[in-house]
């Protein structure tokens, strides 16, 4: 499964459309000082469960140890020195009044960092920075936004510093970070409700489009010019864990397939919403991955016939944004399949030499980084 080369493991050297780059983690899930449950973890394990389950090939960039112990479709760079990265989260601070389960994370393991000379010699259409235990070094990033026509990162990965004693997160304010000075050229900034506080929303907008996650109430979708609410879909909370990371993995799945911005952050909200219903990864029905598969081409073909007179109207919600909704929801309420239909896991999912007809990706990831933020920008001292 695992090879100790990390030449050997680059990417297949092919354009390819999604560049996943940060660590797969072993995840404690502990409550009342009792382990609920242990998975596969890391923002990359989560989002390439949704790009693959929405069969869009990519290509994944992780590092773990000789200790990693699941078994995964894209093969890690083992580094025979460290072990995996393992995060212990706690959840026995209860509810918060805005109905958002508190957590406690603490990094009690880390495996290295990923440098540039980790990441694939070719293009991607569409890069994924999504660090979570501090794997995305600056130099790293600089050599995504290189290879990438546009970059959407999880600030997760930008803001987090782990205390030196039991390793419990913190965040800094991303103005302290060195990663400051390149947001003029990434695409997407990803944040939670609770780590959009450590950046000034009103600043960065002006410089990349930011989408701040809000858990049950969906999302808000901010650029230089306006902001948009999305709605959310209901769900039964089971595990918040890895919500943020399947929202922007639907997010960019539809981005991928041509959709505007608003309908892909439904998408992202529905991915979110299926992810707190399970523990862990959620493994996602076959039929239910069918349904939303179909209703997003349903959708192309819709939007196809939408004028777009300019880059505004891909931010703006197109015409019939609500009925999507409402048919991601049903796709939702449908009953999984019977037993011989296998819901779909990370070994049954599609391959990078799958191909599946995407139109529109490269217009969309251009549109994210050339044409929305076009004018020359200043910079002034490290920052933008
Ligand atoms: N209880 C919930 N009900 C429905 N959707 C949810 C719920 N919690 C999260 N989501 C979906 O998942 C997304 C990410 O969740 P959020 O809690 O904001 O991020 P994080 O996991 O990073 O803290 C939300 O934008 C929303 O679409
Ligand atoms: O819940 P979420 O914030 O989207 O993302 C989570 C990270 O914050 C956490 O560090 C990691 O251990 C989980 O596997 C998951 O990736």
């Amino acid at each position: 499964m695992v090879a100790t080369a990390a030449a050997a493991h680059k990417p297949q050297q092919q354009q390819t459309r999604v560049l996943i780059v940060g660590n797969y983690c072993h995840d404690v899930l502990i409550q009342d000082d009792t382990v609920k449950a242990e998975s596969l973890g890391g923002a990359a394990s989560f989002i390439s469960n949704v790009v693959n389950g929405m069969s869009i090939p990519c290509n994944l960039v992780s590092k773990v140890g000789e200790d990693f112990k699941y078994p995964v479709d894209y093969t890690p760079i083992v580094i025979p020195t460290s072990k995996t990265t393992v995060f212990h989260a706690y959840f026995d601070l209860g509810i918060l009044e805005n109905g958002h389960q508190d957590r406690v994370l603490k990094r009690v393991c880390a495996c290295d960092p990923i440098r540039p000379s980790d990441l694939p010699d070719v293009r991607s259409n569409f890069g994924m920075a999504v660090g979570v235990g501090g794997e995305i070094l600056p130099e790293t990033l600089e050599r995504m936004i290189e290879i990438c026509d546009a970059v959407f990162v999880d600030i997760q990965a930008l803001i987090r510093v782990f205390d030196s004693v039991d390793g419990t997160v913190k965040l800094v304010k991303l103005e302290e970070t060195e990663f400051y000075s390149m947001l003029p050229r990434i695409g997407v900034l990803k944040a939670s409700s609770e780590e959009a506080v450590f950046m000034d929303v009103e600043e960065v907008r002006k410089w990349c489009c930011v989408v701040v996650t809000t858990g049950k109430d969906g999302c808000k979708v901010y650029w230089k010019d306006g902001e948009l609410r999305i709605s959310p879909f209901s769900a039964n909370q089971e595990d918040p864990t890895g919500a943020g990371d399947s929202f922007l993995g639907g997010f960019v799945a539809g981005l991928v397939q041509g959709l505007a911005v608003p309908d892909a952050a439904l998408l992202g909200n529905l991915f979110g919403s299926l992810t707190v219903e399970q523990i862990g990864l959620p493994k996602f029905d076959s039929r239910l991955l069918q349904r939303v598969k179909d209703e997003v081409q349903r959708r192309k073909m819709q939007c196809l016939h939408c004028e777009r007179s300019d880059n505004e109207l891909d931010f703006l919600k197109p015409v019939g944004h609500e009925q999507f909704h409402a048919s991601l929801g049903s796709a939702k309420l449908i009953p999984p399949c019977s037993s011989q239909a296998r819901p779909w896991t990370p070994s049954n999912s599609p391959k990078e030499t799958e191909q599946t007809p995407i139109p529109h990706y490269t217009a969309q990831a251009k549109l994210l980084v050339n044409s929305v933020y076009e004018e020359p920008i200043q910079t002034v001292e490290g920052k933008p």
